[in-house]
């Protein structure tokens, strides 16, 4: 088994725009268990840009932390598991097999691999193949549309070397609407040797449902936008305890934390790829309205510091 993996685990679910290196150390120190990068396509690895290679930072703080990579290309995949494998040092490398974007599915990858199960087996094999010393992870979705490869997809992924499979109960043509089929991920996690981490709305289930799953964690996703103490209060809920919100102050001491490790990581230009997370922090209280519309006129970080020492020193 996975030795980065515990029973119960809780993991923030990759989510592109959002769950940069800055977000995950900040999830962790709220009870995240282990955190995943944003979907890198393999062919960006390779070229090896410095915004490609941003992606895959990690930071000390935040682990246990895999790479997610995405491509249709089996030859690829291995090649850009392998060279990420030596440069970031992940603890593990997790292949998507969920991405519904358009730009990913005309490529054959993500989602469009759903269709295709062979295929996803032979990237899967290929993959591990390349890995010297972490394990494997893959990241999938139910089906692409209402017909549902599960648990076919998952037993040829099991025997294809994939360690650990993270299941989210959507179709690709449900998108992120609509209730996740947690019937069939506990099916599936009954058919399979390895751990499955359950997927959608996860953090909807009620203590029991948790307690008495199949699956050996969860995953949440859009709950922790915005919101990286969800992990706290499902924790909280688990253990029968009362969890108490953030203030509106820790929400903005939060806020600016993000955006100094933010600038540290990516520089004085990070603004664009940051302000999604900053705006998500300022919700759940009357009085952020306001703040939320400065944010999205900031021109400048300073003008981002502003808003933030404004609501600080008011
Ligand atoms: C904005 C956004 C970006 C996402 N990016 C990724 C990604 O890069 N890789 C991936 O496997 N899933 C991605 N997802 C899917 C989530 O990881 C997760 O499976 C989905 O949101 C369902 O979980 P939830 O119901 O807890 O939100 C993304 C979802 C959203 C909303």
């Amino acid at each position: 088994m996975a030795d980065f993996l515990k029973r119960g685990a809780l993991y923030l679910a990759p989510m592109s725009g959002y769950t940069d290196a800055a977000f995950r150390e900040i999830a962790m120190e709220n009870g995240a268990d282990v955190c995943v990068s944003e979907f890198v396509h393999a062919r960006a690895v390779l070229s090896k840009a410095p915004k490609v290679l941003e992606k895959l930072r990690i930071d000390v703080l935040a682990r246990p932390c895999g790479i997610q990579l995405f491509g249709g290309d089996e030859f690829e995949m291995a090649d850009a598991a392998s060279f990420v494998e030596e440069y970031a040092k992940p603890d593990f490398i997790d292949i998507n097999y969920g991405c519904p974007a358009p730009n990913a599915v005309d490529a054959g990858a993500g989602s469009a691999l759903l269709k295709n199960v062979p295929k996803m087996a032979e990237i899967a094999k290929k993959v591990k193949g390349a890995l010297k010393k972490i394990p494997l992870t893959a990241k999938m979705r139910t089906g692409w549309g209402a017909e549902s490869v599960l648990p076919r997809a998952a037993l040829e992924l099991e025997e294809a070397g994939v360690e650990v499979l993270a299941i989210h109960g959507r179709s690709k043509n449900q998108g992120y609407k609509g209730d996740a089929d947690w019937t069939l991920i506990e099916e599936t996690a009954n058919c399979l040797k390895i751990p499955v981490i359950g997927n959608g709305s996860a953090e909807k289930l009620t203590a029991s449902e948790l307690q008495e799953s199949a699956c050996f964690g969860f995953m949440v996703g859009r709950a922790a936008v915005g919101n990286p103490w969800i992990f706290r209060e499902i924790k909280a809920g688990l253990n029968g305890e009362d969890f108490i919100p953030p203030t509106a102050k820790e929400r903005v001491e939060t806020a600016l934390k993000y955006l100094e490790k933010s600038l540290q990581n990516q520089g004085d230009d990070s603004l664009k790829a940051i302000r999604a997370n900053l705006i998500a922090f300022m919700r759940g209280h009357g009085g952020f309205k306001k703040m939320r519309l400065a944010l999205a006129n900031s021109k400048t970080i300073e003008d981002v510091y502003m808003v933030f020492k404004g609501f600080l020193n008011g």
